[in-house]
């Protein structure tokens, strides 16, 4: 199928806004191109490991979206120059054009498969949809993971270092609370590996189809794996729906600065003995989450690392 590729040119301050502005006409998956140097920050936002230094910025974004060749693209592209006109009223987004350009005759949506295959984590095997398991590996612990809109598909450090530890601590009597769940991947293991129930919240609702997707693909019963949507650090009504000194493990696969004011909370959830995994830490920050932890009243039990990424696990004595 062709597909017709749209850029519109506007101005780095103003991508997050134009980018919310075409989901509100309905365009969803903008590719951005800029000049921008990533901060350590966006590094670990994004969970990007290692980038080769780029040309010097000039201010200017570029934003790809993509419409099928039969689209009505004159009553999507009409819509979306009166979203950007209205949006020029209140703030400066440069020249806001949109040029048009035709995408190769190939399936571009699905490139990017070239690039994932099954994979091991220690003996858990990892394959998407598209691959076959192969005879010699149909005794292996499987998991099915399709790279989606929701993070976790094993392939990440800061998720590896969390699979490891939940195979030390997870049993049949296993209630799991797994905050930022994304994919749902973590709380697929647990319950491979025997867990009882999990529960898994995340702020993006993108987990909710991800989850029921990769619940089906791993035939996971429905009870076993709950999901809500919502902020657990100061939502109170998510708090008592997720219960009170209930759990036997806590995973938290988030960035530090989430891990700080996420833990003391937590703490409230967790039975006593109950181990806390959390993890998407980058190095720097080890020590302020191994005191984070600390004064949770928590005792360090272990902390791992795998490249320039650190797991903490404590538990409440
Ligand atoms: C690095 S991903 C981890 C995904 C998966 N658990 C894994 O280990 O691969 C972090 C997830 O945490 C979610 N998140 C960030 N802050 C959160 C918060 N305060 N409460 C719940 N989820 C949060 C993000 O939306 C994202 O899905």
């Amino acid at each position: 199928m062709k597909w017709n590729r749209f850029t519109v040119k506007t101005k780095t301050e103003a991508e997050d806004i134009v980018i919310s502005t075409l989901a509100e006409v309905g365009i969803e998956g903008v590719e951005i191109q800029d000049k921008q140097p990533l901060t350590e920050e966006d590094k670990a936002q994004m969970f990007v490991d290692i980038m080769p230094e780029g040309p010097a910025d000039d201010g200017v974004a570029y934003l790809n979206f993509y419409l099928e060749e039969d689209a009505d693209k004159e009553a999507i592209l009409k819509d979306v120059r009166e979203a950007l006109d209205d949006l020029k009223n209140f703030m400066d987004i440069g020249e806001a054009t949109i040029e048009e350009s035709q995408t190769e005759d190939k399936d571009w949506i699905n490139n990017w498969k070239q690039y994932f295959h099954q994979f091991y984590v220690d003996d858990i095997l990892i394959v998407p949809s598209w691959e076959e398991v192969k005879a010699e590996d149909k005794d292996k612990m499987i998991l099915h993971i399709d790279p989606g809109t929701a993070f976790g598909t094993g392939m990440h450090e800061t998720t590896q270092l969390v699979i490891r530890q939940l195979k030390k601590y997870v049993t049949p009597d296993t209630e799991m609370l797994d905050v930022g769940t994304g994919s749902g991947i973590l709380g697929i293991v647990a319950l491979k590996l025997g867990a009882k129930h999990v529960l898994g919240t995340d702020l993006d609702p993108c987990a909710v189809p991800a989850v029921a997707e990769n619940k089906e693909a791993n035939q996971i019963v429905d009870e076993t794996f709950d999901m809500v949507i919502g902020n657990i650090i100061d939502d109170k009504a998510i708090q008592d729906q997720a219960g009170y000194e209930k759990y036997d493990i806590v995973t938290a696969n988030i960035l530090a600065d989430v891990l700080i004011p996420l833990t003391p909370v937590i703490v409230n959830q967790m039975k006593k003995g109950a181990y806390y995994i959390t993890s998407g830490i980058l190095d720097v920050k080890e020590e302020v989450v191994v005191e984070a932890v600390k004064a949770a009243g928590l005792t360090v039990v272990e902390v791992t690392h795998q490249g320039e990424w650190v797991s903490v696990t404590a538990r409440k004595d």
